[in-house]
């Protein structure tokens, strides 16, 4: 069932086309990711949605009920739309019981067993309930700013950037814990993040922005291995990026015969991501693909330039174990793993 529907919504600031034409759809339960790069229009999607901008054209529906088109728009806070900051944005004032029961009527009688339970949802201690925001860390406010968001049982989730203030550790274990605590409420969550990698791990679909238009939708799966096109794809990850000359369901390249993803004929760019090269040490001077001319080692894993025999391209950069790596000037050989995928246009 679809919660969420964007139908053609365009925003101009002056010159400036925020939106253009943008539809998006999120079905029940699910986590979809906004990505794009910095200017993209994220954050005025996101608040269009919210209630704090309205559409120039288009409409924005949550549950099949229209909340704003050009003529009408529904006050932020009858949307039933809960939102969750890049800094939490918790009542300074108001301990951690108050934050989280801020939207629950104080006459409630289950009000206290209500905010005990959400506490819990986000794995805080009862501790915790008598503090006030500027004695937790970063990470737990986070969880608090969420429980706030969910004690008022909302239809849509959205978070926006947060955990961008966190440390890469604890980034990922926040990341983990509030798509366990989102997936058990079962709500409907719109993620908008400048980090491809946390929303490729977070979400169920992406949406890529591009200048105020959505260039691409799909599961991270097909956004990171069949991107559309060139920026997408670089943006998506690491890419080598080749020119090719298809035939069939081969392309020949300075890989040598490639097999590729469909039909093809004539000249084409094909994309693999680094993981799915493999690097033979084995490669004799006669039987190579080229020559290492760079290591750069980062703990588990390393990064090996290798410059292609007879192209004039710039080297190729793979990832790799950092067991047994090659020694800048030796041969290698590099094998594909998997079909490479041909970009449009
Ligand atoms: N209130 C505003 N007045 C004028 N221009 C605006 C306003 N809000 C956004 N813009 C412009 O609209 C475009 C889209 O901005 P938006 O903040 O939605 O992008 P974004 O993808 O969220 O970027 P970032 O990742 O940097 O936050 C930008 O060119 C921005 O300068």
């Amino acid at each position: 069932m679809t919660v969420l529907s964007i139908d053609k919504v365009s925003k101009r600031y002056g010159k400036v086309q925020a939106l253009d034409q943008v539809s998006v759809e999120a079905s029940s339960g699910m986590r979809t990711a906004v990505v794009g790069p910095s200017g993209s229009g994220k954050t005025t999607l996101l608040r269009m949605i919210a209630g704090f901008e309205t559409p120039d054209s288009g409409s924005v529906s949550v549950g099949g009920e229209v909340l704003a088109d050009a003529h009408r728009s529904m006050p932020a806070h009858l949307r039933g739309i809960g939102i969750v900051a890049q800094d939490g944005a918790l009542f300074p004032h108001l301990t951690v019981a108050d934050n989280i029961g801020f939207g629950i009527p104080r006459g409630d009688r289950e009000r206290t067993e209500r905010v005990l339970s959400l506490l819990e949802m986000v794995e805080l201690e009862p501790g915790m309930l008598t503090r006030r925001p500027h004695q937790l860390s970063g990470g737990q406010q986070q969880r608090v700013a969420l429980a706030r968001a969910l004690a008022c049982r909302p239809r849509l989730m959205l978070l926006d950037e947060p955990f961008s203030a966190l440390d890469t550790g604890l980034r990922e274990n926040m990341r983990k814990t509030v798509a366990r605590v989102l997936q058990a409420a079962g709500v409907t969550t719109i993620l908008v993040t400048h980090d491809q990698e946390e929303a490729l791990s977070f979400a169920d679909r992406l949406v890529v922005m591009r200048e105020g238009r959505v260039v691409q939708a799909g599961t991270p799966q097909d956004l990171y291995f069949h991107p559309n096109d060139r920026a997408t794809a670089l943006f998506m990850g690491d890419a080598v990026l080749l020119p090719a000359i298809a035939k069939g369901s081969v392309a020949a390249c300075a890989l040598g015969n490639v097999p590729i993803v469909g039909e093809h004929k004539g000249k084409v760019e094909i994309m693999l991501r680094p993981e799915q090269i493999r690097i033979a040490t084995d490669g004799s001077q006669q039987d190579n693909t080229g020559q290492v001319v760079d290591v750069e080692f980062s703990g588990a894993t390393s990064t090996i330039a290798v410059a292609l025999n007879g192209v004039a391209l710039p080297p190729i950069r793979i990832k790799t174990s950092s067991v047994a790596l090659p020694a800048p000037g030796a041969y290698v050989r590099l094998d594909v793993a998997e079909k490479a995928h041909v970009l449009e246009g």
